[in-house]
């Protein structure tokens, strides 16, 4: 592996590089049609503009000859990636025939920042890496890693704008690629509609404050929207907890043996146990008015964000953000428990916790160390 050498190298470089590459070892046709195909589109289109997507794409169904085996894996894998939670059975179908398998080799760029989109692809094997160079600069950063299951290019064929980031393979991969018809007339939908509706909500969200815009896109493709009348308990004490819940729309509160501890809005958050461990649910979460939630399930978040590889990279260092500063906070949240117990022996009234008040506080010297 050769770090990001290869991408401070000049587009063209890394064209010309790839070409000599490829006349020295085997490639699938896809691979090879990608190139030449992102050569010439990038002659082709001068600008490209964000698109208003209608729904009503014109959209032929495309199929790849396939045997039933490679067919079962290609399911096994497609399943695994939340971006393919929605599809019906028909439509994983229609995926699954178009899907075609491509080959790369370790220190291959994937996908060139910049150039227009063609195919979303998900890893069969192998790891990738993304880079981003910003603009005005001439280094990269690496902002991702990929292992098995883990999907990207994603973004340009949603927006239909250029690609956000260069993705190259860091050691021999074989990937499924989805085309961007396909892509678009079947998964699209689902995932502009859920990152779109979700988008100004998770700004608000204070815990996600330090995670990034695309950090915050991905965290809303695991989101499951939920909707509870008043008076409904959401999480009893006592119960198995496997989910995570952000308050969008209503009031709740959580009582333990009875007693208010604290009083949730819009923006904040409950069920974080349940996102580390599998500890029972510490309190009893009721809605005091009609209320939208959104909720995470802890496989599907462990499963977007685990760790996959041993340095630091980003899918690591969301989840130790997001996890580290639930920690602090559940830690907080802990010694407040306390506290509260520790007055109401002297005075019963003491006001409910407030989730915002304890970000608001000081950390406290939890050790953050990282949950799988
Ligand atoms: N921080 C990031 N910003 C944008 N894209 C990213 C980032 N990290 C990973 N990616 C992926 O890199 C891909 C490059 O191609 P796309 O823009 O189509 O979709 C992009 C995302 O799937």
């Amino acid at each position: 592996m050769n770090g990001g050498r290869d991408l401070a190298l000049s587009a063209a470089d890394v064209k010309l590089k790839a070409k000599a590459k490829s006349i020295s070892m085997p490639r699938s046709n896809l691979a090879l049609k990608q190139r030449e195909r992102s050569k010439t589109l990038s002659f082709r289109r001068t600008g490209v503009s964000a698109e208003v997507f209608t729904g009503k794409e014109k959209f032929e169904k495309k199929v790849v000859e396939k045997d039933e085996d490679t067919k079962m894996r290609i399911r096994a894998v497609l399943q695994k990636s939340c971006l393919f939670q929605h599809v019906d059975q028909e439509q994983l179908e229609t995926i699954v025939e178009a899907v075609e398998e491509v080959h790369f080799n370790e220190g291959d760029v994937i996908i060139n920042q910049g150039e227009p989109g063609d195919n979303f692809y998900c890893i069969e094997m192998g790891a990738a890496e993304a880079w981003i160079t910003k603009p005005g600069s001439k280094r990269p950063e690496k902002v991702k890693q990929y292992s098995s299951g883990e999907t990207f290019g994603e973004l340009a064929l949603l927006h239909n704008a250029p690609r956000a980031a260069t993705v190259k393979a860091s050691t021999d991969c074989v990937l499924w690629a989805v085309d961007r018809s396909t892509f678009r007339a079947i998964i699209m939908t689902t995932t502009r509609h859920k990152r779109e509706m979700y988008e100004s909500f998770l700004k608000e969200v204070p815990l996600l404050k330090s995670l990034n815009n695309y950090e915050r896109a991905t965290i809303a493709d695991v989101l499951e929207p939920e909707y509870f009348g008043a008076q409904h308990n959401i999480v009893v004490e006592g119960g198995k907890g496997d989910k995570f819940y952000l308050i969008e729309e209503g009031e709740a509160e959580a009582r333990t043996q009875g007693k208010v501890v604290m009083h949730y809005k819009r923006g904040d958050y409950f069920g974080e146990l349940a996102l580390l461990n599998d500890a029972p649910r510490a309190a009893t979460v009721t809605t005091l008015t009609k209320c939208k939630v959104a909720s995470v399930n802890r496989d599907q978040f462990k499963a977007k964000f685990r760790f996959t590889a041993p340095d630091g990279l980003q899918s690591r260092i969301v989840v130790q953000r997001l996890l580290g500063k639930l920690e602090d906070i559940m830690q907080r949240k802990k010694e407040n428990y306390e506290k509260m117990n520790a007055e109401s022996a002297v005075s019963p009234a003491s006001a409910p916790f407030s989730p915002a008040a304890a970000e608001e506080s000081p950390p406290s010297p939890t050790n953050k160390t990282l949950h799988a």
